[in-house]
């Protein structure tokens, strides 16, 4: 797990599936234009949310996707960024879990909502466990947006390749990465978060290549 994530993370009520952690943005988690990353932010939702679905659970969980996210404030250094992770339901073997991201000014106090992201978190080994009582709107839109998941996932799959308007051949990026400790979870794999920071940077410097 991030050290500096595991460091603020505590229990915002004493409920044990939800989870808050605060974390002041510094020069090492961000890019050139002393803006956090977006993958850094990934992975602190991510490890946030697993926290959450684990201690929900009972047991290990991992990261099975992650819906679309749309980021609205820019965070700079020098803010405090503030992720609650709950659970908004469990299925059988999955659970919604729902990521609220805000950032704070930290001499003002002027605190902006950030995103908002749904995570599903698959419990290994797989068992079953009871539904908890939560709030029932969260409840209920949780099963509306596992049914588009699962329509997107599909769509994706069936949809035809739309040909490009500008030639993006130059803009193909790979990264290797050696899988090393630092990159690892508490269980000792990679955990989702770390994979999406790989993935945003490797598209960033992409997308870079492309408004050259
Ligand atoms: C690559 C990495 O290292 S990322 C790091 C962290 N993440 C991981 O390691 C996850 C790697 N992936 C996996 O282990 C598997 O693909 C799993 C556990 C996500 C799914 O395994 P499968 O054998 O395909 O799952 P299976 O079909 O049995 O479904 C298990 C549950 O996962 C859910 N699920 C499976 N795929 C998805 C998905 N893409 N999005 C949301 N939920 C999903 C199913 O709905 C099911 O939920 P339910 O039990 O509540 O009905």
């Amino acid at each position: 797990m991030d050290q500096n994530c595991s460091r603020g993370m505590s229990d915002t009520d004493g409920s044990c599936d939800k989870v808050q952690m605060c974390q002041s943005v510094l020069p090492c988690h961000a890019n050139h234009l002393e803006e956090l990353g977006a993958g850094q932010l990934l992975k602190w939702m991510d490890t946030t949310a697993c926290l959450a679905a684990e201690r929900h659970a009972g047991m290990a969980c991992v990261t099975a996707s992650m819906d679309d996210i749309q980021f609205e404030e820019t965070v700079r250094v020098g803010q405090v960024i503030n992720i609650k992770a709950r659970v908004n339901r469990a299925f059988n073997t999955s659970m919604e879990v729902g990521i609220y991201v805000t950032v704070q000014e930290v001499l003002s106090g002027v605190t902006k909502k950030v995103c908002v992201a749904f995570s599903t978190f698959v419990a290994k080994p797989t068992g079953t466990h009871k539904v908890r009582k939560q709030e029932m709107l969260e409840y209920s839109l949780a099963s509306e947006r596992r049914r588009l998941r699962f329509v997107d996932i599909s769509g994706l799959c069936s949809r035809k390749p739309v040909a490009p308007v500008v030639s993006t051949e130059l803009t193909r990026v790979e990264s290797i990465e050696l899988v090393l400790p630092p990159h690892a979870n508490h269980h000792g794999n990679t955990f989702g978060g770390q994979i999406m920071a790989w993935m945003e940077n490797v598209a960033t410097v992409a997308a870079r290549y492309q408004i050259q």
